[in-house]
C-alpha cells in the first residue's frame, strides 16, 4: 500500500506518488511484465475467497485470522503487525462485513474496532482488484485528526503488503496540496469538516467510484454539529457501496444516521449483556472535592505518580495550557505536555506521538483525546473535570486498560455534580468506587502559584483566561442537573489558580441581565392582568431589590456566587420556572409601580402607610406626613376648607391638586428663606454684641461711631436680603476681586487698567470684574442651583402622588 502523504513509509510501503515524476513511475510499474502474472495469482485467490465468504461460518470456529476468509497479503500484514487472534468484535463483525453486508458495530473501548473495519475495507478493494488507477475506493470518516492519523497508521501497518494508495485528509494543509493527492488515493481517511470542504471546493474530488464507507465514532461526528453534513455526505455517495459504522457508544442519533446510511445492517453489539460497561480489568474510582481544591489535588496526584503514565482530562483548552505551563514552572517531577484543539496541527501530531512513545509522563488534554486514541500503556486516566455525560466518561476512561491491559481511572467530582452524575453513571453500568481524599496528603501549592504569577504577567493572563473559559464551559453545559455554574465558588477558584480576585465574566453578567429583563417583562404582563392587593407589599419589596440588583449588575460583582439550580441558555424558559433568582435579579419585580398607583392600591385596602419623621435642630421629632399636616398656603387652606365639595363622587381634581401643591411649595420656600434670614440675623446680632462689648472695653466712647456705621451696613444687608428674589450667591464676590486687584497692582504694574487711578485716594472708575477662569467651587454651586430645579420637579412629581393620597382621604 502506498501512502499519499509526504512522510517516508516504513516496512516496504511505497510512498507519496504525485507530480509528473510520480506519474511516470506509476506508468512504468503498471507496464511491468510482472504485474499481469501477479494479477493471475490474485485472481485465483480472489475466486476462492468469494466462495469462502458465502459459506456460513460459526464464530466459535474462528480462532485465528487464518480461519477467516481473508487474503494472504492481509493475514501476512496482520501477522507482521503482531495480530494473530481476532478480538470478539472483530470475529463477530468480520463474519458479516467480509461477506459484503452493512454492519453497525458496538463494543467496549479498546476492544479492536479499528481492525474490525480496516480488514474488510482492504479485503473489499482487493477482491475488486482495485488498482491505483481506479480512483477512490473507500472513505473513512472519523471525528478528530489524531484519530484519523491513528487509523491511517494502522492501515499502513496491516495493509503493508497491498498495493493501494491511502491518504489523510484532515486539514491543516493547503487545500490544493490535498486535492492533488486525493485524486491519487484509493483510500481516504478524513475528518468530516475537511471532507465537506473538498466536496464543496475541490472539483477533482470524485466519490462516484467509491465502494466502501466507514463511519468511525459517528456519534461524535454528530455531536460535533455535523449531523446535517453527515447526512448530506452519505446521501451524495454511491448507493452500491458497503457501509460500516462503529462506536463504543450507541446513541439515538447514531441509530438515526444508521437508518439513513446503512442498508439492512447487521447489528453487532459484543458487550451488550456485559455486567460492566467498561473493560473488566479497568479499576474505576471517584472522589468529591471542591473546585478550589482541584489544583492541589492535581499537583499531589502528579507528584505521587511521577513514574506513571497519566492522562488528565480538563474542561477546556485554556485550562490545559495553564496547568501545563504552571506545572513546568513549578518543576513538575515528570514530563508534562498538553493536547488541545487550538494547537496547530504539527504540534498536535508531535505531542500525540510523543505521548504514545513515552513510558511515563503526564498529558493534560481536552476531550479531543477522549475518543479512540490508542496511547499505549496508560496507567491512570484522571478526570479533573466532570465529563459532559456518561458517553464521554466511557470514552475518556477507555484510554487506559485497552486490549486486556490493566489500568485505573479516577473521576473528580464537585459536591454539586456528584448526585446527578453518579446516578447517570450507575444507570449505564459503570462500577465506580468512591474514595476519600486524605487532606493531609494534599500538597498546598497556592503560595508557589501566586509567587509564579506575581513574577510573570503572561502566566497570570493565561490563568485569567483559564478561569474565564472554565466558567464559560460549565455555563454552556447542557445537563443543568450536573453542571451548575451558580454553585461554583468563583472567588475561591480564582485564588486557587493564583489570582488575587475573580476576573469579570461579562457573558454571564449579560445573560443574567437579559434573564432579569425577561422576567420583569413577564411579571409586568402578569400583574397587569391580576391586580392583586396582596402583592402590594411584595411589589414594593421586589422593586427595592431590583434597584439594588441593577446596581450590582453594573458593577459586575457578586454575580456568580449566588446559588441557582439551573440556568438554561437561550429560550428554555420552562426550566427556569420555579427557581429563585429573585434576590439577585428581581425576578417578578418587573412591573414598574408608580407611587400614585401604589398609593391608590394602599388606600383601597386601608393600609397604614409609614410615617416620615423629621427632626429639627434641637432634636425634636415632627411628623412629616403631608396628609396629617394642615395646609399652610392660602390656596391650600381654601382647598382644605372646600375639600368635600371639591371631589364630587370621590374623584380627584388633579389640576387643582397641582395648583395647591405649587402654592404649598412656594409657601414652604418662603418660610424656609425667612427662617434662614432669621438665623443669619441672630448670628450677626450676637457677633455685633460681642464686638461692641470688646470695643467698649478697649476704646470706650470712640467705639460708638464705628458701631453705628456697622449697624447701618447690617441694615443695608438685611434690606437687600429682604428685597432680593433671585439668588446671586454664584456671582463672584466684588470685594474679593477688587481687594485682590488692589493688592496685585503693586506686583504687576503693567497689567493695571489705565483708567484706574493711583492709591492716593482718588476715585477708581468701576469696571466689571473679570470672571475668574476657574473657580470650581462657584461653578459647582451654579450647577447645583441648576440641578436643584430638576430636583424640585422630581420632588413635585413625588409630592403629586402624595397629594393624590391626601386628596383621596
Ligand atoms: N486482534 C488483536 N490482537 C491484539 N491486539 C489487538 C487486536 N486488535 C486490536 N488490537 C489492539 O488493541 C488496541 C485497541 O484497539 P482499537 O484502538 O482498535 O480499539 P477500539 O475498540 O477502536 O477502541 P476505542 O473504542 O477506544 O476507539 C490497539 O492497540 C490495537 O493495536
Amino acid at each position: 500500500m502506498s501512502a499519499a502523504t509526504s512522510r517516508a513509509a516504513p516496512g516496504g510501503i511505497k510512498v507519496d506518488l504525485s507530480g509528473k515524476k510520480a506519474k511516470k513511475i506509476l506508468a512504468q510499474k503498471w507496464n511491468k511484465k510482472k504485474r499481469p502474472k501477479k494479477t493471475v495469482l490474485e485472481g485465483q485467490e480472489i475466486s476462492q475467497l468469494e466462495i469462502k465468504v458465502k459459506r456460513k461460518l460459526d464464530a466459535q470456529s474462528v480462532q485465528t485470522f487464518l480461519d477467516l476468509p481473508i487474503s494472504r497479503l492481509t493475514t501476512k500484514g496482520l501477522k507482521d503487525s503482531g495480530f494473530t487472534r481476532p478480538t470478539a468484535i472483530q470475529t463477530q463483525s468480520l463474519l458479516y462485513s467480509l461477506g459484503g453486508q452493512d454492519v453497525l458495530g458496538a463494543s467496549k473501548t479498546g476492544s479492536g474496532k479499528t481492525l474490525a473495519f480496516l480488514i474488510p475495507l482492504i479485503e473489499k478493494l482487493y477482491r475488486l482488484k482495485w488498482t491505483k488507477m481506479d480512483g477512490l475506493g473507500a472513505l473513512v470518516i472519523t471525528p478528530t485528526r489524531e484519530l484519523a492519523y491513528q487509523i491511517f497508521e494502522q492501515l499502513r501497518d496491516v495493509g503493508r503488503h497491498h498495493d493501494f494508495s491511502a491518504g489523510l485528509v484532515i486539514g491543516g494543509k493547503d487545500l490544493h496540496f490535498e486535492s492533488r493527492r486525493m485524486g491519487e488515493c484509493n483510500i481516504v481517511i478524513c475528518t468530516p469538516g475537511r471532507l465537506l470542504q473538498h466536496m464543496d471546493e475541490n472539483p477533482q474530488f470524485d466519490a462516484s467510484t467509491m465502494k466502501m464507507l466507514v463511519l468511525d465514532e459517528a456519534d461524535r461526528c454528530l455531536e460535533m454539529g455535523f449531523a446535517d453534513q453527515m447526512n448530506a455526505i452519505v446521501n451524495n455517495l454511491p448507493l452500491d457501496r458497503q457501509t460500516l459504522l462503529f462506536s463504543a457508544t450507541q446513541t439515538r442519533s447514531i441509530k438515526d444516521l444508521a437508518r439513513l446510511s446503512l442498508q439492512n445492517p447487521v447489528f453487532v453489539s459484543v458487550h451488550e449483556h456485559s455486567a460492566k460497561a467498561t473493560p473488566d480489568q479497568l479499576q474505576e474510582y471517584y472522589i468529591v472535592c471542591d473546585l478550589a481544591q482541584k489544583m492541589s489535588m492535581l499537583w499531589s496526584f502528579v507528584k505521587n505518580n511521577a513514574r506513571k503514565k497519566i492522562l488528565v482530562f480538563v474542561q477546556c483548552c485554556k485550562q490545559a495550557k495553564y496547568f501545563t505551563e504552571l506545572f513546568r514552572r513549578l518543576r513538575s517531577p515528570t514530563q508534562i505536555t498538553a493536547l488541545y484543539g487550538t494547537l496547530n496541527q504539527l504540534r498536535r501530531m508531535a505531542i500525540y506521538k510523543e505521548f504514545c512513545e513515552a513510558e511515563r509522563g503526564v498529558l493534560i488534554a481536552t476531550d479531543i483525546a477522549a475518543r479512540g486514541l490508542d496511547f499505549p500503556t496508560v496507567d491512570w486516566v484522571l478526570q479533573l473535570d466532570c465529563p459532559e455525560d456518561w458517553k464521554i466518561y466511557n470514552h475518556r476512561v477507555g484510554r487506559t486498560a485497552r486490549n486486556a491491559a490493566t489500568g485505573s481511572a479516577l473521576l473528580v467530582l464537585m459536591p454539586s455534580e456528584e448526585e446527578s452524575m453518579m446516578k447517570q453513571l450507575r444507570a449505564h453500568k459503570f462500577t465506580i468506587v468512591r474514595e476519600e481524599v486524605n487532606p493531609h496528603k494534599l500538597l498546598n501549592i497556592q503560595r508557589k502559584i501566586q509567587a509564579n504569577l506575581a513574577s510573570d504577567t503572561e502566566l497570570k493572563e493565561t490563568a485569567k483566561r483559564a478561569f474565564q473559559h472554565y466558567i464559560k464551559s460549565i455555563y454552556l453545559m447542557k445537563d443543568k442537573t450536573v453542571f451548575d455554574v451558580f454553585a461554583l465558588d468563583v472567588d475561591a477558584f480564582a485564588v486557587s489558580l493564583g489570582l488575587a480576585a475573580a476576573p469579570r465574566i461579562p457573558f454571564l453578567e449579560k445573560h443574567m441581565r437579559i434573564q432579569a429583563a425577561k422576567r420583569r417583562k413577564e411579571k409586568l404582563q402578569e400583574t397587569q392582568t391580576e391586580e392583586s392587593v396582596d402583592n402590594i407589599p411584595q411589589s414594593k419589596e421586589k422593586d427595592k431589590m431590583r434597584l439594588m440588583d441593577s446596581s450590582e449588575d453594573e458593577d459586575g460583582e457578586d454575580v456568580i456566587t449566588m446559588k441557582r439550580k439551573d440556568h438554561a441558555i437561550g429560550n428554555n424558559d420552562s426550566e427556569d420556572d420555579g427557581h429563585d433568582l429573585l434576590p439577585l435579579l428581581g425576578r417578578g419585580s418587573s412591573k414598574v409601580v408608580t407611587k400614585a398607583a401604589a398609593v391608590k392600591k394602599a388606600l383601597k385596602k386601608n393600609i397604614q402607610l409609614n410615617q416620615k419623621v423629621k427632626f429639627d435642630d434641637d432634636g425634636g421629632a415632627h411628623e412629616d406626613d403631608p396628609a396629617i399636616q394642615p395646609k399652610a398656603s392660602k390656596e391650600g387652606q381654601l382647598y382644605e376648607g372646600n375639600e368635600s365639595s371639591e371631589k364630587p363622587g370621590g374623584g380627584i381634581d388633579i389640576e387643582k391638586a397641582k395648583m395647591v401643591l405649587k402654592a404649598e411649595d412656594a409657601f414652604d420656600r418662603k418660610t424656609e428663606r425667612a427662617r434662614i434670614k432669621e438665623v443669619h440675623k441672630e448670628k450677626k446680632r450676637k457677633e455685633k454684641e460681642l464686638k461692641n462689648k470688646r470695643r467698649k472695653e478697649q476704646e470706650g466712647e470712640a467705639g460708638e461711631d464705628q458701631d453705628s456705621e456697622e449697624e447701618d451696613e447690617d441694615v443695608e444687608d438685611e434690606e437687600e436680603e429682604d428685597g432680593k428674589e433671585p439668588n446671586l450667591d454664584w456671582l463672584p464676590d466684588p470685594d474679593e476681586i477688587y481687594g485682590k486687584k488692589k493688592s496685585e497692582s503693586s506686583d504687576s504694574e503693567g497689567e493695571e487698567d489705565s483708567s484706574s487711578e493711583d492709591e492716593s485716594g482718588s476715585k477708581r472708575k468701576w469696571k466689571p470684574p473679570k470672571k475668574p477662569k476657574t473657580d470650581p467651587s462657584k461653578r459647582a454651586r451654579v450647577d447645583w442651583e441648576e440641578s436643584s430645579d430638576d430636583e424640585d420637579l422630581e420632588q413635585l412629581h413625588d409630592n403629586e402622588a402624595l397629594a393624590l393620597q391626601l386628596l383621596g382621604n
